[in-house]
């Protein structure tokens, strides 16, 4: 049977997305998606994404698989990507321009601006220890430059989870990190026993930081919006940044608010659409 896709990115972070409106399982496997995923035997993409039926009153349910088969619970770039999947899906059907999301890291809200871009409520970060998780300290504590010890280095790290778990590091020159080599380390530390994603930031001014990412089941992409997410609230829970700032990547620029209002975490940045095909 042939499975139609589309593929999109946000900033470079590339997804298959599948129309699995009809169903609730999704329509490949974690094994298939490893292969599909692959840039020289496959369509090459950092994850795949499904269109699946609301679940709990929701408009949908987003499952994303990593690049490495293993399932996350959120995805900031992808959830962009669906959101314009969907509008296209729905074409002049659309009854909104908003849409409830459930997810395996809770419902987020997706929001098609009229210059193209969309904009995320992508919830309240958890800081706890236990919400991570971690091990870096007692489940009910923060865990706020914490030393950690990798490739034979100490490293002060802030964790934050948007659902999805993030170790970040702030250093001087986010060029000079070795993340090929060190990325790895940090993903599969014994601390995290859900494996990371890891963060590397520069603070340029107090509302614009560079980053570079090391993700969990993918390797390094071009960007992370839940990292680049739970990295301002690094950056705030530190003293480094104000509330609102972009974030840098190197696919390019997020726009992200955490909100002194609701305490919830604002993104915004663009999905393209790239092409679209059928897999035999
Ligand atoms: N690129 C994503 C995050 C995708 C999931 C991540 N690799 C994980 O395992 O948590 C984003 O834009 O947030």
């Amino acid at each position: 049977m042939a499975i139609e896709f589309t593929k999109y990115h946000g900033l470079g972070n590339d997804f298959i997305l599948i129309d699995n409106r009809s169903s609730s399982t999704p329509a490949i496997t974690p094994e298939q998606a490893i292969k599909l995923c692959d840039r020289h035997f496959g369509i090459g993409a950092d994850g795949v994404i499904f269109a699946l039926p609301g679940e709990n009153g929701n408009d949908y349910t987003m499952r994303i698989f990593n690049s490495d088969g293993s399932e996350p619970e959120m995805c900031g770039n992808g959830i962009r990507c669906l959101a314009a999947f969907l509008a296209d899906l729905e074409g002049t059907q659309r009854k909104s321009d908003k849409y409830a999301i459930h997810t395996l890291g809770g419902v987020m809200t997706p929001q098609l601006m009229s210059d193209g871009q969309v904009k995320v409520d992508m919830g309240l970060p958890r800081l706890l220890a236990g919400e991570i998780p971690t091990t870096l300290a007692p489940d009910d504590e923060k865990v706020i430059a914490q030393p950690i010890q990798v490739a034979g280095k100490t490293w002060d790290v802030t964790c934050v989870s948007m659902g999805n778990p993030h170790c970040i590091t702030f250093v001087e020159d986010v060029a000079a990190i070795p993340l090929e080599a060190i990325g790895p380390q940090f993903e599969n530390h014994p601390v995290f026993p859900r494996r990371t994603n890891t963060e590397f930031i520069e603070v340029v001014s107090r509302d614009y930081v560079k980053m570079r990412v090391w993700e969990r089941g993918a390797g390094i992409t071009l960007a992370c919006g839940t990292g680049a997410c739970a990295s301002l609230v690094a950056g705030v829970l530190t003293g480094r940044c104000d509330r609102t700032a972009t974030v840098e990547l190197p696919g390019g620029p997020l726009y992200i608010e955490w909100s002194e209002v609701d305490r919830r975490v604002y993104m915004t940045g663009p999905a393209e659409r790239v092409f679209t095909g059928k897999i035999d």
